[in-house]
Protein backbone atom coordinates (compact mmCIF):
# COMPACT_ATOMS: atom_id res chain seq x y z
CA UNK A 1 0.00 0.00 0.00
CA UNK A 2 1.44 3.56 -0.57
CA UNK A 3 1.31 5.90 2.01
CA UNK A 4 -0.16 9.47 1.98
CA UNK A 5 1.91 11.20 4.38
CA UNK A 6 0.50 15.01 5.11
CA UNK A 7 3.43 17.31 4.82
CA UNK A 8 2.87 21.20 6.66
CA UNK A 9 5.48 23.52 5.26
CA UNK A 10 5.25 25.64 8.35
CA UNK A 11 5.47 29.25 8.92
CA UNK A 12 5.04 30.87 5.03
CA UNK A 13 7.74 33.36 5.67
CA UNK A 14 10.54 30.92 6.74
CA UNK A 15 12.62 28.01 4.96
CA UNK A 16 9.68 25.38 5.37
CA UNK A 17 8.29 26.01 1.90
CA UNK A 18 12.26 26.25 0.29
CA UNK A 19 12.64 22.90 1.37
CA UNK A 20 9.56 21.57 0.30
CA UNK A 21 9.51 22.40 -3.33
CA UNK A 22 12.89 21.73 -3.70
CA UNK A 23 12.47 17.43 -1.97
CA UNK A 24 9.64 17.68 -4.45
CA UNK A 25 11.91 17.84 -7.03
CA UNK A 26 12.70 13.97 -6.40
CA UNK A 27 10.21 11.11 -6.42
CA UNK A 28 8.98 9.38 -3.17
CA UNK A 29 7.97 5.96 -2.49
CA UNK A 30 4.99 7.48 -0.88
CA UNK A 31 2.51 9.79 -1.66
CA UNK A 32 3.33 13.74 -0.15
CA UNK A 33 0.42 15.86 0.61
CA UNK A 34 1.43 19.03 0.94
CA UNK A 35 -1.42 21.25 3.31
CA UNK A 36 -0.58 25.03 2.23
CA UNK A 37 -1.24 27.90 -0.31
CA UNK A 38 -1.00 25.78 -3.70
CA UNK A 39 -0.44 29.81 -5.06
CA UNK A 40 2.52 30.38 -1.90
CA UNK A 41 4.91 27.64 -3.04
CA UNK A 42 4.43 28.26 -6.88
CA UNK A 43 5.31 31.36 -6.15
CA UNK A 44 8.41 29.91 -3.60
CA UNK A 45 9.57 27.09 -6.49
CA UNK A 46 9.46 30.10 -9.57
CA UNK A 47 11.84 32.30 -6.72
CA UNK A 48 14.19 29.24 -6.73
CA UNK A 49 14.34 28.75 -10.27
CA UNK A 50 12.16 25.55 -9.79
CA UNK A 51 9.64 24.11 -11.90
CA UNK A 52 6.37 22.68 -10.11
CA UNK A 53 2.84 20.96 -11.10
CA UNK A 54 0.87 21.28 -8.53
CA UNK A 55 -2.08 18.49 -8.51
CA UNK A 56 -4.83 19.47 -6.59
CA UNK A 57 -5.89 16.80 -3.51
CA UNK A 58 -8.59 14.51 -4.18
CA UNK A 59 -9.48 12.58 -0.85
CA UNK A 60 -11.10 9.75 -3.36
CA UNK A 61 -8.47 9.10 -5.29
CA UNK A 62 -6.24 6.13 -4.62
CA UNK A 63 -2.46 6.93 -3.49
CA UNK A 64 0.01 7.13 -6.22
CA UNK A 65 3.49 7.73 -4.92
CA UNK A 66 5.13 11.02 -5.60
CA UNK A 67 6.73 11.74 -8.99
CA UNK A 68 9.70 14.34 -9.15
CA UNK A 69 8.97 18.50 -10.10
CA UNK A 70 5.03 17.64 -9.16
CA UNK A 71 3.41 18.38 -5.82
CA UNK A 72 0.04 16.88 -4.63
CA UNK A 73 -1.78 19.89 -1.95
CA UNK A 74 -4.78 20.03 -0.28
CA UNK A 75 -4.87 23.68 -0.35
CA UNK A 76 -5.62 26.29 2.63
CA UNK A 77 -5.53 29.73 1.51
CA UNK A 78 -3.35 32.17 2.87
CA UNK A 79 -5.36 35.52 4.64
CA UNK A 80 -2.27 37.79 3.29
CA UNK A 81 0.42 37.19 0.44
CA UNK A 82 3.40 35.88 1.49
CA UNK A 83 6.93 38.03 1.69
CA UNK A 84 9.70 35.87 2.30
CA UNK A 85 11.52 36.73 5.24
CA UNK A 86 8.80 38.96 6.58
CA UNK A 87 6.98 37.26 9.27
CA UNK A 88 3.17 38.34 9.22
CA UNK A 89 0.88 37.92 12.31
CA UNK A 90 -2.17 37.96 9.78
CA UNK A 91 -0.65 34.57 8.31
CA UNK A 92 -0.95 33.00 12.31
CA UNK A 93 -3.85 31.22 11.86
CA UNK A 94 -3.45 30.00 8.88
CA UNK A 95 -0.68 28.08 10.02
CA UNK A 96 -2.26 26.83 13.13
CA UNK A 97 -4.97 25.76 10.15
CA UNK A 98 -2.54 23.84 7.92
CA UNK A 99 -1.87 21.91 10.99
CA UNK A 100 -5.21 21.38 12.66
CA UNK A 101 -6.13 19.63 8.76
CA UNK A 102 -2.93 17.30 8.76
CA UNK A 103 -4.02 16.17 12.70
CA UNK A 104 -7.77 15.92 11.54
CA UNK A 105 -6.65 13.57 8.61
CA UNK A 106 -4.11 11.41 10.33
CA UNK A 107 -6.67 11.04 13.00
CA UNK A 108 -9.15 9.81 10.80
CA UNK A 109 -7.03 7.83 8.99
CA UNK A 110 -6.94 9.16 5.56
CA UNK A 111 -3.19 9.93 5.96
CA UNK A 112 -0.48 7.88 7.63
CA UNK A 113 1.97 10.44 9.35
CA UNK A 114 2.78 14.19 9.66
CA UNK A 115 5.71 15.71 8.71
CA UNK A 116 6.17 19.01 9.97
CA UNK A 117 8.49 21.73 8.52
CA UNK A 118 9.32 25.10 11.21
CA UNK A 119 6.60 26.91 12.73
CA UNK A 120 7.18 30.41 14.72
CA UNK A 121 5.54 30.01 17.39
CA UNK A 122 6.41 33.76 18.83
CA UNK A 123 4.36 34.71 15.53
CA UNK A 124 1.45 32.05 15.89
CA UNK A 125 1.15 33.62 19.50
CA UNK A 126 1.05 37.69 18.30
CA UNK A 127 -1.63 36.28 15.86
CA UNK A 128 -3.66 36.00 18.79
CA UNK A 129 -3.42 31.63 18.99
CA UNK A 130 -1.75 30.61 22.27
CA UNK A 131 0.78 27.84 21.06
CA UNK A 132 3.94 26.35 22.54
CA UNK A 133 4.94 24.22 19.88
CA UNK A 134 3.97 21.18 17.79
CA UNK A 135 4.01 18.97 20.28
CA UNK A 136 2.04 20.29 22.82
CA UNK A 137 -0.88 21.34 19.77
CA UNK A 138 -0.94 17.73 18.38
CA UNK A 139 -1.19 16.51 22.15
CA UNK A 140 -4.48 18.46 22.69
CA UNK A 141 -5.88 18.09 19.48
CA UNK A 142 -5.19 14.40 19.83
CA UNK A 143 -6.51 14.27 23.38
CA UNK A 144 -3.58 12.94 24.78
CA UNK A 145 -2.35 14.03 28.54
CA UNK A 146 1.58 13.06 27.42
CA UNK A 147 3.27 13.14 24.64
CA UNK A 148 7.48 12.42 24.35
CA UNK A 149 9.06 15.22 22.32
CA UNK A 150 12.39 13.15 21.08
CA UNK A 151 15.07 14.03 18.68
CA UNK A 152 17.24 11.55 17.04
CA UNK A 153 20.39 11.23 15.19
CA UNK A 154 23.21 9.11 13.65
CA UNK A 155 24.18 7.29 17.01
CA UNK A 156 22.18 9.14 19.51
CA UNK A 157 18.21 9.40 20.47
CA UNK A 158 17.43 12.53 23.13
CA UNK A 159 14.12 12.69 24.54
CA UNK A 160 13.13 15.23 27.07
CA UNK A 161 10.93 15.32 30.50
CA UNK A 162 9.50 18.48 30.13
CA UNK A 163 9.10 20.61 26.30
CA UNK A 164 8.59 24.32 25.63
CA UNK A 165 8.12 25.67 29.06
CA UNK A 166 10.00 28.69 30.86
CA UNK A 167 13.20 27.19 32.73
CA UNK A 168 12.01 28.80 35.71
CA UNK A 169 9.00 26.06 36.00
CA UNK A 170 11.23 23.12 35.15
CA UNK A 171 11.34 21.76 38.94
CA UNK A 172 7.82 22.16 39.24
CA UNK A 173 7.08 20.41 36.59
CA UNK A 174 9.43 16.90 37.54
CA UNK A 175 7.39 15.48 39.29
CA UNK A 176 7.09 11.45 40.56
CA UNK A 177 3.87 10.95 38.36
CA UNK A 178 5.36 12.92 35.08
CA UNK A 179 8.17 10.96 35.64
CA UNK A 180 7.04 7.53 35.27
CA UNK A 181 4.39 8.51 32.49
CA UNK A 182 7.14 10.30 29.76
CA UNK A 183 9.67 7.67 30.94
CA UNK A 184 6.87 4.68 30.35
CA UNK A 185 6.03 6.69 26.60
CA UNK A 186 9.74 6.41 25.38
CA UNK A 187 9.73 2.88 26.67
CA UNK A 188 6.76 1.89 25.04
CA UNK A 189 7.56 3.64 21.75
CA UNK A 190 11.40 2.33 21.35
CA UNK A 191 9.63 -1.15 21.50
CA UNK A 192 6.79 -0.10 19.32
CA UNK A 193 8.04 1.74 16.81
CA UNK A 194 11.77 1.62 16.85
CA UNK A 195 11.49 -2.84 17.27
CA UNK A 196 14.25 -2.74 20.28
CA UNK A 197 12.99 -5.63 22.50
CA UNK A 198 14.61 -4.12 25.67
CA UNK A 199 15.56 -0.27 25.30
CA UNK A 200 17.93 0.56 27.96
CA UNK A 201 17.12 4.60 28.62
CA UNK A 202 19.61 6.93 30.66
CA UNK A 203 18.85 9.27 32.42
CA UNK A 204 19.95 12.73 33.32
CA UNK A 205 20.14 14.72 37.27
CA UNK A 206 18.84 18.02 37.55
CA UNK A 207 20.95 19.96 38.83
CA UNK A 208 24.44 19.70 38.57
CA UNK A 209 25.75 16.80 39.60
CA UNK A 210 22.67 15.36 39.68
CA UNK A 211 22.39 17.26 43.43
CA UNK A 212 25.78 15.87 44.42
CA UNK A 213 23.98 13.69 47.23
CA UNK A 214 20.98 16.33 47.91
CA UNK A 215 23.66 19.46 48.21
CA UNK A 216 23.41 21.04 45.06
CA UNK A 217 19.63 20.26 44.52
CA UNK A 218 17.21 17.37 46.43
CA UNK A 219 14.68 16.88 43.02
CA UNK A 220 16.96 13.73 42.40
CA UNK A 221 16.58 12.31 45.65
CA UNK A 222 12.89 13.47 46.34
CA UNK A 223 11.41 13.06 42.93
CA UNK A 224 13.63 11.08 40.16
CA UNK A 225 15.45 8.51 41.98
CA UNK A 226 12.03 7.04 43.83
CA UNK A 227 10.40 7.69 40.26
CA UNK A 228 12.91 5.40 38.23
CA UNK A 229 12.95 2.76 40.90
CA UNK A 230 8.90 2.29 40.65
CA UNK A 231 9.78 1.67 37.12
CA UNK A 232 12.39 -0.58 37.27
CA UNK A 233 10.28 -2.65 39.22
CA UNK A 234 8.11 -2.74 36.49
CA UNK A 235 11.28 -4.08 34.48
CA UNK A 236 12.11 -0.71 32.34
CA UNK A 237 15.74 -1.08 32.14
CA UNK A 238 17.17 2.47 33.51
CA UNK A 239 20.59 3.98 34.44
CA UNK A 240 20.80 7.10 36.52
CA UNK A 241 20.02 9.77 37.65
CA UNK A 242 23.47 10.48 36.05
CA UNK A 243 25.09 14.21 36.06
CA UNK A 244 24.00 15.61 32.96
CA UNK A 245 27.58 17.14 32.34
CA UNK A 246 29.03 13.87 32.28
CA UNK A 247 26.54 11.37 30.29
CA UNK A 248 27.07 12.31 26.98
CA UNK A 249 29.91 10.34 26.87
CA UNK A 250 31.03 6.88 24.50
CA UNK A 251 31.00 4.67 27.61
CA UNK A 252 27.51 5.64 28.42
CA UNK A 253 25.90 6.31 24.74
CA UNK A 254 26.86 2.70 23.47
CA UNK A 255 25.06 1.01 25.74
CA UNK A 256 22.27 3.66 25.56
CA UNK A 257 19.39 3.20 23.47
CA UNK A 258 17.99 6.98 24.50
CA UNK A 259 18.97 9.56 27.13
CA UNK A 260 16.71 11.14 28.54
CA UNK A 261 17.21 14.69 29.34
CA UNK A 262 15.11 17.05 32.07
CA UNK A 263 14.59 19.94 29.63
CA UNK A 264 15.16 21.43 26.46
CA UNK A 265 18.54 23.00 26.36
CA UNK A 266 19.82 20.12 28.39
CA UNK A 267 19.70 17.38 26.16
CA UNK A 268 19.01 19.39 22.31
CA UNK A 269 22.57 21.10 22.35
CA UNK A 270 24.43 18.17 22.86
CA UNK A 271 21.83 16.63 20.09
CA UNK A 272 22.40 19.49 17.96
CA UNK A 273 25.86 19.37 17.96
CA UNK A 274 26.54 15.85 17.06
CA UNK A 275 23.76 16.74 14.45
CA UNK A 276 22.30 19.40 13.35
CA UNK A 277 21.20 19.42 10.01
CA UNK A 278 20.81 15.31 9.71
CA UNK A 279 18.39 15.12 12.92
CA UNK A 280 14.78 14.19 12.86
CA UNK A 281 12.00 15.07 15.73
CA UNK A 282 9.83 12.43 16.37
CA UNK A 283 6.82 12.58 19.23
CA UNK A 284 6.10 9.69 20.75
CA UNK A 285 2.91 8.53 22.30
CA UNK A 286 0.49 10.32 19.38
CA UNK A 287 -2.21 8.02 18.01
CA UNK A 288 -0.29 8.68 14.68
CA UNK A 289 3.36 9.00 13.37
CA UNK A 290 4.73 12.65 13.47
CA UNK A 291 8.22 13.64 12.80
CA UNK A 292 9.60 16.84 11.93
CA UNK A 293 12.85 18.95 11.55
CA UNK A 294 15.57 19.84 13.67
CA UNK A 295 15.94 23.35 12.86
CA UNK A 296 13.20 26.38 13.30
CA UNK A 297 11.98 29.04 10.26
CA UNK A 298 15.79 30.60 9.51
CA UNK A 299 13.34 33.55 7.84
CA UNK A 300 16.76 34.97 6.86
CA UNK A 301 17.13 32.43 4.27
CA UNK A 302 13.71 31.87 2.69
CA UNK A 303 13.87 32.71 -0.52
CA UNK A 304 17.39 32.36 -1.22
CA UNK A 305 18.60 29.24 -2.25
CA UNK A 306 20.91 28.75 0.84
CA UNK A 307 19.01 26.58 2.69
CA UNK A 308 20.16 22.71 4.07
CA UNK A 309 17.31 20.20 3.16
CA UNK A 310 18.84 17.84 4.78
CA UNK A 311 16.36 17.42 8.18
CA UNK A 312 13.64 17.71 6.31
CA UNK A 313 14.65 15.01 3.81
CA UNK A 314 15.47 12.86 6.67
CA UNK A 315 12.06 13.37 8.83
CA UNK A 316 10.41 12.24 5.94
CA UNK A 317 12.42 9.23 5.21
CA UNK A 318 11.98 8.43 8.93
CA UNK A 319 8.10 9.09 8.63
CA UNK A 320 8.01 6.63 5.34
CA UNK A 321 9.96 3.70 6.99
CA UNK A 322 8.04 4.46 10.47
CA UNK A 323 4.92 3.76 8.92
CA UNK A 324 6.57 1.04 7.03
CA UNK A 325 7.45 -1.25 10.16
CA UNK A 326 3.93 -0.27 11.64
CA UNK A 327 2.08 -1.96 8.81
N1 LIG B 1 10.05 22.41 14.38
C1 LIG B 1 9.79 23.69 14.57
O1 LIG B 1 8.70 24.15 14.28
C2 LIG B 1 10.83 24.57 15.16
C3 LIG B 1 10.60 25.93 15.18
N2 LIG B 1 11.52 26.76 15.73
C4 LIG B 1 11.18 28.18 15.67
O2 LIG B 1 12.01 28.82 14.71
C5 LIG B 1 12.16 30.20 15.04
C6 LIG B 1 13.59 30.62 14.87
O3 LIG B 1 14.37 29.89 15.81
P1 LIG B 1 15.94 29.93 15.93
O4 LIG B 1 16.27 29.61 17.31
O5 LIG B 1 16.46 31.19 15.32
O6 LIG B 1 16.44 28.69 15.11
P2 LIG B 1 16.68 28.44 13.56
O7 LIG B 1 16.90 26.97 13.44
O8 LIG B 1 15.62 29.03 12.73
O9 LIG B 1 18.04 29.19 13.21
C7 LIG B 1 19.25 28.97 13.94
C8 LIG B 1 20.46 29.10 13.01
O10 LIG B 1 20.55 27.97 12.17
C9 LIG B 1 20.47 28.34 10.78
N3 LIG B 1 19.61 27.36 10.10
C10 LIG B 1 18.44 26.87 10.56
N4 LIG B 1 17.91 26.01 9.70
C11 LIG B 1 18.77 25.94 8.66
C12 LIG B 1 18.76 25.20 7.45
N5 LIG B 1 17.78 24.34 7.14
N6 LIG B 1 19.79 25.39 6.57
C13 LIG B 1 20.79 26.24 6.88
N7 LIG B 1 20.85 26.96 8.04
C14 LIG B 1 19.86 26.80 8.92
C15 LIG B 1 19.85 29.74 10.76
O11 LIG B 1 20.23 30.45 9.61
C16 LIG B 1 20.39 30.31 12.06
O12 LIG B 1 21.69 30.79 11.88
C17 LIG B 1 11.61 30.34 16.46
O13 LIG B 1 10.37 30.97 16.38
C18 LIG B 1 11.43 28.92 16.94
O14 LIG B 1 10.33 28.75 17.79
C19 LIG B 1 12.69 26.33 16.25
C20 LIG B 1 12.97 24.99 16.24
C21 LIG B 1 12.08 24.02 15.70
N1 LIG C 1 13.44 22.48 19.68
C1 LIG C 1 12.40 21.72 19.14
C2 LIG C 1 11.28 22.57 18.76
O1 LIG C 1 11.19 23.70 19.13
C3 LIG C 1 10.23 21.96 17.91
O2 LIG C 1 9.17 21.67 18.71
P1 LIG C 1 7.79 21.24 18.10
O3 LIG C 1 7.23 22.42 17.40
O4 LIG C 1 8.05 20.08 17.22
O5 LIG C 1 7.00 20.88 19.31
Amino acid sequence: MIAKIAITPGEPAGVGPDILVQLAQQDWSAQLIAIADPEMLKQRAAMLGLSLEIDIYDENQQATSHKAGRLTVKPVIIAEPCIPGELNPNNGAYVVETLRLACEGNMNGEFQAIVTGPVHKGLINKSGIPFSGHTEYFAQQANCSDVVMMLATEGLRVSLMTTHIPLAYVSKAITYDRVQKITRILDNDLKQKFGIESPKIYVCGLNPHAGEDGHLGREEIDVISPALENLRQEGIHLVGPLPADTIFQEKYLAKADAVMAMYHDQGLPVLKYKGFGASVNITLGLPFIRTSVDHGTAIELAGKSEVDCGSFRAALNHAIELVTNTN
